[in-house]
């Protein structure tokens, strides 16, 4: 039987009633009444259901729906409605019966007991099973795969209850079983008087109920331990797998070695070349304009810029080829900082790129888009709001910015100083991909505009008040995940706040993004997020650029970014890296990963935004994910900036296929829900 992708064997309420919706459609219910062999009719279920989000075979679907109809029984035949128990028995009590009641009578003995149940059981499409016409108990045992689906097969006796009485012959006594017919086994007529009544009161149903759901809970977590030691044991296998390839790998680099030193023994490697700043190169990412500048630190923060550890390709383990597919060079040193086994020193330093429906990357611990998938937390009704995600945003001012009294170099070309949709599109992404509450932390008079896009934002007026630090801290506890910078502006007051919070997020935990003004900050002030693991910076080429002349204090070689990203996160403590464009490069200082999910030639402002908005739930997700052992050997905040990546680029695939060059982030953020289906769900 086919696995079921979505890895859980319980079905959802949701899952139940969208199969139930599906089941009690008119041609399918005219279909299952109409045929002996059915099998194919639950064939069409299963698709409808799929088409809705729902991964479940043909066989799935039949075991719920006989699983449903004998639960509706059972409660239909204990006649528990008077009492409002019938919901306990079964849940979907009221939709059974509005499809059902449409049905020609089901005969309660047929799933009830082993007789006359063949011809409903056939007519529902059990053309395959033959043990079906004999015993509807035994199939508990045989056919349900899904322990939780076997509750209400289990031992649950017919009604009623048959219990041994004591029949007095003479001056003997026996007991005998009474029998449904108030027949003795010998055919003697039984005294069957009060003893029906004063057994259901030693018996009462509601107690039967309870040790019914009693023991379909045992079952379920027996179940559980099984599915848990299975998916430990194949962990287990895929670390070895792991391991096995990189020795390999290790082993083909040493042979690769050996071979080219014995080719040109004479040829000594040339020196590392200086790093250079072309401008021809350069404008290739920076468009005719070119405003590649040197920045100059605010002045309020003097000596605060971190001289990096090195800026030596050699000493940073730096693989400098760009050629596709695996790429091997020995690490001398770099990173490390982070916490699982195999980080760091020593490790091997090679690419990796992905585009969507590759298979190059199947089978290996670092295949980033099943980890993605790995830390998508499952949507189920035991969760309460703000369970999956509270994500803040530090952003959005309007008119505020004032050049007179900002303390940095005159900007290049106008600049709008009103920026309250950055923060809306970093906030509604993060809702759109799964977070349960979005705040955004702004200005006072930005805090209405915001709120008037959209009413499912939290909204706090709070960055430029007096006390903005300690207003915003109060919330932080309740966080899981921030996004700073998107319409941040570079007001000193505001970047002090946004630097203030950072510090406290940290010392809290918090997974922290850091996008546009954001990185204005950081670029002044390296520390403020310098080797804090669970941070990630998002710049685009023009950003990075300051950065890097930032840290590095000598421009930056743009004909080797990858080279340059290595360089950048080591300097910055090996902090995971974004540096967005035709392809992400997205590196934690030990490898480069990239990402180059097809998307459009379309780029509207705030695809931005929707990135640092997506990134800050995953993060927080993978972050979660890999607290409980679920991402092993891969740095949890490199896997949901390929996730954010991915699903941006997703996004703005399906939204030009629809609107072509109108497309805007609106349009975009419009794809989330289907764009995160397809990679992450399908
Ligand atoms: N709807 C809204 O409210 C939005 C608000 N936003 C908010 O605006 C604020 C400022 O953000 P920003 O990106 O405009 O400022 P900054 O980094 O100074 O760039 C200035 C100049 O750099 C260049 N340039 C930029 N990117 C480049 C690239 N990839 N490749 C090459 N060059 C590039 C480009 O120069 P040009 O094209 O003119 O030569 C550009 O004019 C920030 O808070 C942000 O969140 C945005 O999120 C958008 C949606
Ligand atoms: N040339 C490109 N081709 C395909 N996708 C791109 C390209 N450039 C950027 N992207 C995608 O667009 C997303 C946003 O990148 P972009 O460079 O527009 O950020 P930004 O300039 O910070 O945006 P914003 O307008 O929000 O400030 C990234 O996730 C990236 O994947």
């Amino acid at each position: 039987m086919q696995a079921n992708t979505t890895r859980g064997f319980l079905w959802s309420d949701v899952e139940t009633r969208t199969l139930l919706n599906i089941w009690g459609e008119q041609d399918i219910q005219a279909a299952l009444d109409g045929n002996f062999r059915n099998s194919f009719v639950y064939r069409d279920v299963s698709r409808r259901l799929a088409a809705t989000g729902f991964d479940r075979t043909p066989e799935q679907c039949r075991v719920r729906i006989k699983s449903l109809k004998r639960q509706y029984l059972l409660a239909k035949e204990g006649n528990l409605r008077n009492n409002g128990q019938y919901h306990k028995i079964c849940k979907f009590y009221d939709a059974m019966e509005r499809i059902l009641s449409n049905r020609p009578a089901l005969d309660p003995r047929e799933l009830m007991d082993g007789g006359g149940g063949a011809a409903e059981e056939a007519g529902d499409g059990l053309e395959e099973d033959g043990e079906d016409a004999q015993d509807g108990y035994s199939e508990s045992m045989g056919e349900c795969l899904y322990p939780a689906e076997s509750e209400v097969k289990l031992e649950y006796p017919n009604v009623p209850i048959p219990v041994p009485v004591k029949v007095t012959v003479g001056s003997h006594s026996s007991t005998v079983r009474p029998h449904h017919s108030g027949q003795s086994a010998g055919g003697l007529p039984v005294r069957t008087p009060k003893r029906p009544r004063k057994r259901r009161s030693t018996f009462p149903m509601e107690r039967l109920m309870e040790q019914f759901l009693q023991q379909s809970a045992q079952a379920e977590d027996a179940f559980y331990r099984v599915e848990e030691q299975r998916l430990a044991a194949e962990d287990g296998r895929r670390e070895a797998e792991h391991a096995r390839e990189l020795h390999m790998l290790q082993m083909l680099g040493q042979m690769f070695s050996a071979v080219s030193s014995a080719a040109t023994p004479t040829k000594a490697a040339p020196p590392p070349r200086p790093p250079v700043i072309s401008s021809a190169s350069l404008s290739h990412h920076l468009g005719p304009s070119g405003h590649a500048r040197r920045p100059s630190p605010l002045t309020d923060c003097p000596g605060q810029q971190s001289r990096p550890q090195s800026t030596d390709p050699q000493t940073l383990g730096i693989s400098g080829g760009g050629a596709r597919g695996p790429e091997l060079e020995p690490s001398r040193g770099g990173g490390g900082h982070y916490g699982s086994p195999g980080w760091g020193a020593g490790s091997l330093v090679f690419e990796r790129y992905y585009s969507l429906g590759s298979s190059a990357h199947r089978g290996m611990d670092d295949d980033l888009p099943s980890l993605v998938k790995s830390i998508v937390p499952p949507l189920t009704s035991k969760k309460h709001k703000g369970q999956d995600g509270r994500i803040g945003i530090i952003g959005g001012c309007q008119e505020y910015v004032k050049r007179a009294v900002l303390n940095t170099e005159p900007l290049s070309g106008p600049r709008c100083d009103s920026y309250t949709g950055a923060p809306y599109f970093a906030a509604i992404s993060a809702l759109k991909v799964g977070a349960d509450l979005s705040h955004v932390f702004c200005t006072k008079d930005a805090a209405t505009v915001i709120k008037s896009y959209s009413p499912e934002l939290i909204v706090h007026p709070v960055l430029d008040s007096p006390h903005a630090v300690e207003e915003i801290e109060k919330w932080l506890p309740r966080l899981h995940g921030l996004v700073v910078g998107p319409g941040l502006g570079r007001e000193d007051l505001l970047l002090k706040n946004a630097k203030e919070v950072i510090e406290r997020s940290k010392a809290r935990d918090i997974p922290i993004v850091i996008d546009a003004d954001g990185l204005w900050l950081v670029t002044q002030q390296p520390s403020v997020i310098q080797g804090y693991p669970k941070g990630i910076l998002t710049p685009n080429i023009m950003e990075f650029t300051r950065l890097y002349e930032a840290l590095h204090h000598e421009p930056m070689n743009s004909t080797d970014l990858k080279s340059s990203v290595l360089q950048l996160s080591g300097a910055l403590g090996n902090l995971t890296l974004v540096l967005k464009g035709e392809q992400d490069l997205i590196t934690d200082g030990s490898k480069v990963y990239s990402c180059s999910v097809e998307g459009s030639g379309r780029r509207c402002g705030g695809q931005g935004d929707l990135l640092s908005g997506s990134m800050g739930v995953l993060a927080h997700w993978a972050h979660s994910a890999s607290t409980a052992g679920r991402i092993r050997g891969l740095n949890p905040s490199v896997v949901a900036a390929f996730g954010a990546c991915s699903l941006t680029r997703q996004c703005n695939s399906q939204a030009f296929q629809r609107h072509r060059r109108s497309t805007t982030t609106s349009d975009m953020i419009q794809e989330i829900g289907t764009a995160f289906r397809k990679l992450f769900e399908s």
